[in-house]
């Protein structure tokens, strides 16, 4: 439970569909966001407001008033079909609404109160539902492998992670590859319907054997080169054409890697095993399917998408290609009256590669176990569009994570003027190899920390360097090497923005960058320089930064008048240039000061400049 209020009953009693009492305990109701929404608006539950993530509110029956906890309970929505043993995953730690069919105005009309939401290859997340979500959405989880109906540009600039399950599956697509391919050789989908017809047509259904003839597996990934081993068991010769394949892999299995245009010319039978992509949509046109060796046969299992599907029918009705056979298509489910699903050559299934009960149990477990780990707040193994950093990395740079934001939170509330940061220095110091030190999660934070404050978007390790790129910051890094401790990744981290204006001078180095320096000590991140003066504060709470001279008196004269307000001072420090010069005063104070308290602390003749810090 997050926390407890008391408030009075409604007048009008909530609907029924609103307000369901708990199976459990028959004094608990239950419902979600969306119906509390509704029961505000006709009760005095008005003015109550709700803050992410606490989305689940559970009602109390307490004497004449209702007991309202938040509980942190996110909403996963299920919009396509999902194995029981991932359901039950989810079921644990979240409520969990399974609506399939759903159109996209549907869709946008719940996404706004899901904070997951899981796909399959039938809902096109777009745009709009990034849009619609107002940023509540943290995740989706693609039960499957492609992730082409999922807008990851959209996902991305909403800092929406996108997961996907990409091993679960692998050998059942393989198995419908080979499925595809055998069936297609000897006719059996034909030769089916013909005797289910009432016909007894041996003569017309001679197939083609299969042993010793030579397969092009196009695309060796994972279901790529499941399919080539087992396509080598039923005596085949395979080639494979893969651009980004490592040759080593394939030649293990003795697989030769060749050219696109190699493969294609001397395949007797072509498996598509690619992702579509920019790159790939289309691929097999009229130009390649002039290319082909005559009467090839094609199988596909992949994406629709890889295939100009009218050329394949022109190749289909010329002879070009003698058969195919087809699990996905341009357009899914295809127009009832597609020619190409239609032709006597094609032997078609309807997007059944992942569709066996075994893959649907793993790719299931595999999708809930990492919405759960993203809705916590754990980096994803799979994520599609972030840096994937290992969980033992994470917990290292937790604190420097910490750090890292702070840093950038406060770097950028000391610049003045309309002349906008463009350009961030970032110089990590640390004993470890560069190879040895991944900043990409440290780089993000500090984004975040400097563009929050300013904007009003939200960012994450998901859109930090695309919304920093957006707003026309320029983000650079340094390493220096320090003879240190390689227990501790990092040293130091140091923020320089350069060239602008500070509205506090002293931070301003000598080149006229801000620069803040921060080191965690102790499990606690700390600041320790700023401009080119030394401090040791903790990072935490609020503080007033003040360059004074440094004479006796000045630290009574503002600790009277913070006192005079009550306001609690958390910590002091103090860092000079050299006695009774100019140093810097770092006051942490656990309330923020009013107006007339900081202008009485500026009007202290020996302090010279003061600003007041959220940290
Ligand atoms: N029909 C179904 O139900 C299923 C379909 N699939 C689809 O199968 C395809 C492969 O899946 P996986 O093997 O798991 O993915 P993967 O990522 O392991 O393998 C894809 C391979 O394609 C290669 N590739 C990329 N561009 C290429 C190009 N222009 N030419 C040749 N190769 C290229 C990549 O280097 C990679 O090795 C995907 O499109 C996936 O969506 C996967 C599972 C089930
Ligand atoms: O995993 C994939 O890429 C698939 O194509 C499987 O799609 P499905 O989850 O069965 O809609």
């Amino acid at each position: 439970m997050a926390g407890a209020l008391l408030a009075p009953l409604p007048s009008a009693a909530a609907p029924e569909a609103f307000l369901r009492p708990s199976a459990t305990t028959p004094a608990l109701y239950s419902f979600s966001s969306s119906s509390f929404r509704f029961a505000r608006s006709r009760s005095p539950f008005l003015g109550l407001r709700l803050s992410y993530p606490t989305n689940h509110w559970i009602l109390r029956s307490a004497g004449r008033g209702l007991r309202i906890e938040a509980a942190a309970r996110p909403t996963v929505l299920v919009a396509e079909k999902l194995g029981e043993a991932g359901l039950a995953l989810l079921r644990k730690f979240a409520n969990v609404d399974c609506s399939y069919n759903l159109s996209l105005e549907e869709l946008c009309a719940k996404i706004s109160l899901c904070d997951a939401l899981i796909v399959r290859s039938g809902t096109k997340v777009t745009p709009e539902v990034f849009e619609a979500s107002k940023g509540r959405l943290k995740v989706v989880g693609r039960a499957g492998v492609g992730i082409d109906n999922v807008d990851l540009q959209a996902a991305t600039e909403s800092g929406c992670l996108v997961v996907n399950a990409p091993a679960a599956n692998t050998v059942a697509a393989a198995e419908h590859g080979i499925a595809l391919l055998v069936a297609l050789a000897r006719n059996v989908a034909q030769a089916d319907a013909s005797m289910k017809a009432g016909k007894w047509q041996r003569n017309k259904y001679v197939g083609v054997s299969l042993v010793g003839k030579t397969l092009a597996v196009m695309g060796f990934g994972k279901v790529g080169s499941e399919v080539a081993r087992r396509a080598k068991g039923l005596g085949m010769n395979v080639i494979a054409h893969d651009p980004y394949a490592p040759a080593d892999r394939a030649r293990a299995i003795g697989v030769e890697l060749v050219s696109f245009d190699e493969a294609i010319s001397t395949a007797d039978f072509i498996s598509l095993h690619m992702p579509l992509t920019p790159t790939t949509a289309k691929l097999f046109n009229d130009e390649t399917f002039a290319k082909v060796k005559k009467g090839v046969r094609i199988i596909n299992v992949a994406r629709g998408g890889v295939i100009d599907e009218d050329a394949l029918v022109r190749a289909l009705d010329n002879g070009t290609v003698a058969q195919a056979a087809l699990d996905v298509f341009t357009v899914e489910p295809p127009p009832k009256d597609s020619k190409l699903v239609m032709h006597e050559n094609v032997t078609v299934t309807p997007h059944l590669g992942a569709s066996t009960v075994e893959a649907q149990e793993g790719v299931a477990v595999e999708i809930a176990e990492a919405v759960i780990g993203a809705l916590k707040g754990e980096l994803a193994a799979t994520a599609v569009n972030a840096p994937m950093v290992p969980a033992e990395v994470l917990s290292e740079l937790a604190p420097c994570v910490i750090l890292a934001e702070k840093l950038g939170r406060l770097a950028v509330q000391l610049v003045a003027g309309g002349s906008g940061i463009k350009g961030v220095k970032v110089v990590y110091t640390s004993a470890r190899d560069p190879d040895d030190l991944d900043t990409r999660i440290l780089r993000a934070m500090i984004t975040k920390g400097i563009i929050e404050p300013i904007s009003s978007v939200f960012i994450n390790i998901v859109n930090a360097d695309y919304t920093a790129k957006q707003r026309g910051l320029r983000i650079s890094e340094e390493r220096i090497y320090r003879d240190s401790s390689l227990e501790a990744p990092l040293d130091s981290i140091q923020i320089h923005l350069t060239n602008v204006e500070s509205k506090f001078a002293s931070a301003l180095s000598d080149s006229g960058d801000i620069v803040v320096e921060g080191r965690v000590k102790d499990g606690i991140p700390r600041l320790t320089l700023v401009g080119s003066f030394s401090v040791d504060v903790s990072l935490e709470g609020n503080a007033i930064l003040c360059r004074n001279v440094d004479q006796p008196g000045n630290i009574g004269r503002v600790g009277k008048i913070l006192g005079e307000q009550n306001v609690n001072i958390s910590f002091m420090s103090v860092g000079r240039t050299a006695p009774r010069k100019q140093a810097i005063m770092a006051i942490g104070v656990d309330e923020e000061p009013d107006k007339e308290t900081l202008k009485k602390i500026g009007e202290i003749p020996a302090i010279k400049e003061f600003v007041f810090l959220k940290l």
